[in-house]
């Protein structure tokens, strides 16, 4: 078992109106950490029944979390993002054996879960509306905005505390409740802030976390009619499910799906900095994050040198189980994780890629593979059109700005895009030309709460974090006043 400060935050059941309870059958899923294969515990294997449940215990509670100041909520918030610090090295404890991710960068996502929650207790209290000249001399305009109402959300596994509280945070900071499925895969770490935020004062059905069979919670989430807005983060193709399941009770949807990354190295680039900026967006968390360079452009001058730098720099990292020290890159989440880097190597060699390193598990079995290179990678091959979500980095190459720009937009995603240059000029024409919701100009890590999150074309629609992120949340109400 885990060698917790604090044991009681690792919670073996589901947190619905303000009790900690079982399925309705008793029926459990097993969690398993992907660095041993050891069974960490169970969780609850709920379904519609309990997602009803936590959806009317949402409604009940809102009336009385929607007539709160912002100031009031904003504490009770505040609080939460002070037990998340205060308990991180729990937090990070739990999601690196739940998870994979080396403990140093579980913490790091746990300070960046709480920093959703610390801007959104500031950002609830700015929400304002506007007065507008009237077209009337004996009328007034007055816009207001208020909570939409009970909120659900659905995340997924690879970052299980930051992709919650960037949805739970500004929900709860408009006056709404909120209704959370983490990944069937992660959900301690989900539970476990649930056991902080019923610490940090939040009323009972204010919050729920619910784990158990996906597609049944997932329909009842999207279907029930008291339910007004979905946050989703994950696929495109669950997205997409979800999207239509939205529609016959016309739900405000936001939807972080996935991405393909460009990941462009023009020859003015500082190379040093551009491999630097490569390792941290191609290796972070094993390769599997939505934002991480997937496809990497290298122009031909500098294509040989770029290569054999990056190669030298992926050759430093240290694959093991992230609780041991010195570990950069834990095992894949999962059997299936596997199987589709090696799928996307094995084609990309059978068209003639060049293993630069790496390229087969790592022989400390279980999930775990090794960081991989390939070059001269073309857009004939899979890795082209589809994200690997592993520690796999093909490059590709190209002569001029136009191909490249080219090469970078031919794809249905667009949530990040990543260049190196120093021409000026380049700088804004390539950011403008990039089809894409987010772009990093000479970094690798563009991630925070400060900034809009968020794709364009399938990576999906509405932005997270930020004061954009309170917009999801909200109505917009006119009121016309007459009498005056
Ligand atoms: N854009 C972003 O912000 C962002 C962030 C992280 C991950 N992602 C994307 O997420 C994907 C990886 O995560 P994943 O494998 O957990 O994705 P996934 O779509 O398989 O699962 C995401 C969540 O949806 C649930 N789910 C699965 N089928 C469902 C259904 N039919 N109805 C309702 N819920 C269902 C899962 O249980 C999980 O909680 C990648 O494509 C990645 O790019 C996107």
């Amino acid at each position: 078992m885990l060698n917790l400060k604090d044991p009681s935050l690792l919670r073996q059941q589901c947190f619905i109106d303000g009790e900690w309870c079982d399925a309705n059958d008793a029926s459990t899923i097993d969690v398993v950490n992907p660095a041993t294969g050891e069974r960490l515990g169970t969780v609850p294997h709920m379904g519609k029944a309990e997602t009803q449940r936590a959806i009317d215990a949402a409604n009940a509670a809102w009336p009385a979390w929607r007539k709160k100041t912002a100031k009031e909520r904003s504490a009770i918030l505040r609080t939460w993002n002070d037990l998340m610090l205060a308990n991180a090295d729990d937090l990070a404890l739990i999601m690196t054996a739940e998870q994979g991710k080396p403990l140093a960068e579980a913490k790091g996502e746990i300070s960046y879960a709480a920093s959703f929650i610390e801007w959104f207790a500031e950002e609830g209290k700015r929400v304002a509306g506007d007065t507008l000249q009237s077209p009337w001399p004996d009328r007034r305009i007055v816009v207001t905005k208020e909570p939409i109402g009970v909120c659900a959300a659905i995340t997924p596994w690879n970052f299980p505390a930051a992709m919650i509280t960037r949805k739970v945070g500004p929900a709860l900071a408009a006056g709404c409740p909120i209704v959370v499925k983490p990944a069937e895969l992660t959900p301690f770490s989900a539970l476990a802030l649930a056991v902080l935020g019923e610490r940090a004062g939040l009323p009972k059905g204010v919050l729920s976390v619910l784990t158990g069979d996906s597609k049944a919670i997932g329909l009842e989430m999207t279907s029930n009619p008291i339910v007004r807005k979905v946050s989703f983060t994950g696929s495109t193709q669950v997205g997409r499910i979800l999207m239509q399941q939205c529609a016959p009770t016309i739900k405000k949807l936001s939807l972080e799906l996935g991405g393909n990354a460009p990941f462009i190295v023009f020859d003015d680039a500082d190379v040093d900095a551009a491999v630097e900026g490569a390792i941290a967006s191609k290796y972070r968390n094993a390769g599997q994050t939505c934002v991480c360079a997937n496809r990497l452009y290298v122009q031909d001058g500098i294509y040989e040198k770029f290569a054999e730098k990056l190669v030298a720099a992926v050759s430093k990292l240290k694959v093991g189980n992230g609780v041991e020290a010195g570990v950069t890159q834990g095992p894949l989440i999962e059997e299936k994780a596997v199987v589709k880097v090696e799928q996307h190597i094995a084609d990309a060699l059978s068209k003639g890629a060049r293993l630069m390193m790496g390229g087969k598990r790592h022989e400390l079995g279980h999930s775990f593979f090794q960081p991989t290179v390939l070059a001269d990678v073309t857009t004939s091959m899979q890795v082209a059109g589809e994200e690997t979500f592993g520690p796999l980095a093909p490059l590709f190459r190209f002569k001029t700005e136009d191909e490249v720009i080219a090469m970078a937009n031919d794809t249905e995603f667009g949530l990040a895009a990543y260049f190196y240059s120093r021409d000026i000029g380049r700088v804004w024409r390539v950011a403008e030309a990039l089809e894409s919701g987010m772009v990093g100009v000479n970094t690798g890590l563009i991630s925070n709460e400060v900034a809009p999150f968020g794709g364009v074309k399938q990576s999906g629609l509405g932005r997270e974090g930020s004061v954009y992120g309170m917009d999801d949340y909200l109505v917009i109400k006119y009121i016309c006043m007459g009498g005056v």
